[in-house]
């Protein structure tokens, strides 16, 4: 099988300080792929390579090369925003638009790139909020504002978002770590249904958690990608004795 993402030799730059290390990387479609390693690493600077998130960053810098389905994400005639719509990303802390209402929310993508048509736009909002399991809990609420919401249902909002312009790949930086033990376990499941329709990516600091929702895992140490493999494997079989230090908890 084909790779729908492939990383090769990235670095990345703040400054003139390299925080990720000519990192390559393969992942296959609708699987769901985590990324661990201790504080500063580099997890996070690298999944915000994935989408284009540093161009933002003043003095920051990428190198190497990413593709998506083949296509160099960086190439000059590669519209960023374009690529944020074909790759969508699920922060820490639930940050759904404030003074808009759930339905505006998850509308707010299509609405952006020009769709107006009403019926087909309630069509994506409630097919959207199903995937992400919150349809039930908001369908009698929709005009509400978004605010008003639990901070699990805000999280699942702000994932119900991104899936409405139909990405390819969904990034997930640590999308659980603001939540309690509950909404973090409904998030947890929704990975297993939502890798169907989209490839996942997630940075997490919970091994438990990779060790739950992942098929492969990639451990990060100094802006280094040691050890990427079948999740089993990396945690039951590392190959490298940092990573297996990392897993059994003797450092991080
Ligand atoms: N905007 C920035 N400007 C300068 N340095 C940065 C910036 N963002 C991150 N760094 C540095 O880059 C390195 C990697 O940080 P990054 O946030 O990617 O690590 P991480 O593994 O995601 O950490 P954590 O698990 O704590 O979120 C760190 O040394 C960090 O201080």
């Amino acid at each position: 099988m084909q790779p729908i993402l492939n990383a090769e030799t990235v670095s990345i730059y703040y400054g003139p300080k390299r925080a990720v290390n000519e990192v390559s990387l393969s992942i296959l479609p609708n699987t769901v792929n985590a990324l661990i390693g201790p504080s500063g690493c580099g997890k996070t600077t690298f999944l915000r390579a994935i989408n284009r998130m540093h161009d933002v960053t003043p003095g920051a810098k990428v190198t190497g090369k990413i593709t998506l389905d083949g296509q160099d994400i960086y190439a000059s005639d590669m519209d960023p925003v374009a690529v944020r719509r074909r790759i969508g990303m699920v922060f820490q802390k639930p940050n759904p638009f404030p003074t808009m209402s759930v339905y505006d929310n998850v509308a707010s993508g299509l609405r952006l790139s020009g769709v107006t048509n009403k019926s087909y736009l309630d069509q994506i909002v409630e097919r959207s909020l199903r995937q992400a399991a919150l349809w039930d809990e908001v369908k009698d609420r929709l005009k509400s504002p978004a605010t008003g919401l639990s901070g699990g249902q805000q999280q699942r909002l702000c994932i119900a978002r991104a899936l409405a312009v139909e990405p390819e790949v969904l990034l997930m930086d640590e999308p659980t770590s603001a939540l309690d033990p509950a909404s973090t376990s409904r998030i947890e499941d929704l990975l297993a249904t939502l890798k169907k329709d989209v490839t996942i990516l997630i940075v997490t600091h919970n091994m438990q958690q990779a060790a739950r929702v992942s098929d492969t895992t990639s451990f990060f140490l100094n802006g280094d990608l040691v050890e990427n493999g079948v999740t089993a494997d990396i945690f039951t079989n590392p190959k490298d004795e940092r990573t297996e230090a990392y897993v059994t908890g003797r450092f991080g």
